[in-house]
């Protein structure tokens, strides 16, 4: 279970994140909506303590991953990239052989003969629906495959390394439709065993694919409720302006 209690972010002066408290339920995709700006990215970039990497960025709260507070000093990020993965709007692969981009984070993380790396990187091209399409050319370069191909590669270079927490930024925006439904129906299959959160602004999309969805407006959470109930009774004005198109 992920829960973020009291959670506070800035970029220097600037109050990104206000007194955020969510619970992201595991084997749920919790889907993440807002105006352009609302803090969504800095959310998902809080919970794998991405921004750790830029001086005067900086969170307060907690960002509870099974119980401890990942946000803490002390905390392993290494290690927690490897329980909280990340796909990106645009599909990243390595400029390295399908292979070497599937196996990337394992080979951080796990001394695996070579029998049990061809058999992780298997399943996770499989889980992704992508094998059947690369098992003939895993030496060949990720960068020659089409934009949907290598954004699964990437979330089987994700979910390689078994983590808890997947996070994905707007993963389908760059994507054609076909590209985008086989993302949808995978996030369907992947949350069975993973706790999935999704930023989107596809209202269609977060409908489709989310349990409970989150709505933020200017760093603050609105509302967040399961998703039927969200686009169909919110309880918020502000929700209400932004899924019938009043603003954003
Ligand atoms: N590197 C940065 N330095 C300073 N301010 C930033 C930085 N990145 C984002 N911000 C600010 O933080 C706020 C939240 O930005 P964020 O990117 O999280 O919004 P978002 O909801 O993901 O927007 P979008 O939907 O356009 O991607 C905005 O006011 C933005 O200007």
């Amino acid at each position: 279970m992920l829960s973020l209690r009291g959670l506070d972010f800035y970029y220097g002066a600037n109050h990104a994140l206000k007194n955020i408290s969510i619970d992201f339920p595991e084997q749920r995709v919790t889907g993440l909506i807002g105006p352009s700006g609302c803090g969504k990215s800095t959310l998902l970039r809080v919970m794998n303590r991405m921004y750790d990497l830029y001086p005067g960025q900086r969170a307060t709260g907690e960002v509870l991953l099974d119980g401890q507070n990942i946000i803490a000093p002390g905390t392993d990020t290494n290690a927690l990239r490897s329980r909280v993965g990340m796909v990106f709007q645009k599909p990243t692969p390595f400029p390295m052989s399908i292979f070497d981009n599937v196996a990337f984070g394992v080979r951080l993380h796990e001394s695996l003969d070579r029998a049990a790396m061809e058999a992780r990187i298997e399943d996770a091209l499989r889980r992704v629906a992508l094998w059947a399409e690369v098992k003939d050319r895993l030496r060949a370069p990720a960068a020659a495959l089409s934009g949907g191909q290598q954004q699964r590669l990437c979330i089987a270079r994700t979910i390689a390394t078994r983590p808890e927490v997947i996070l994905l930024d707007e993963p389908t925006s760059a994507l054609d439709p076909i590209s985008t439904a086989r993302i949808e129906e995978l996030l369907d299959e992947l949350k069975v065993e993973f706790t999935i959160a999704i930023v989107t602004h596809n209202l269609q999309q977060a409908a489709r694919c989310a349990d409970q969805v989150a709505f933020f407006y200017m760093g603050e959470l609105v509302e967040v409720a399961p998703a039927d109930r969200l686009f169909t009774a919110p309880r918020e004005k502000r929700t209400q302006d932004y899924i019938t198109g009043r603003f954003g």
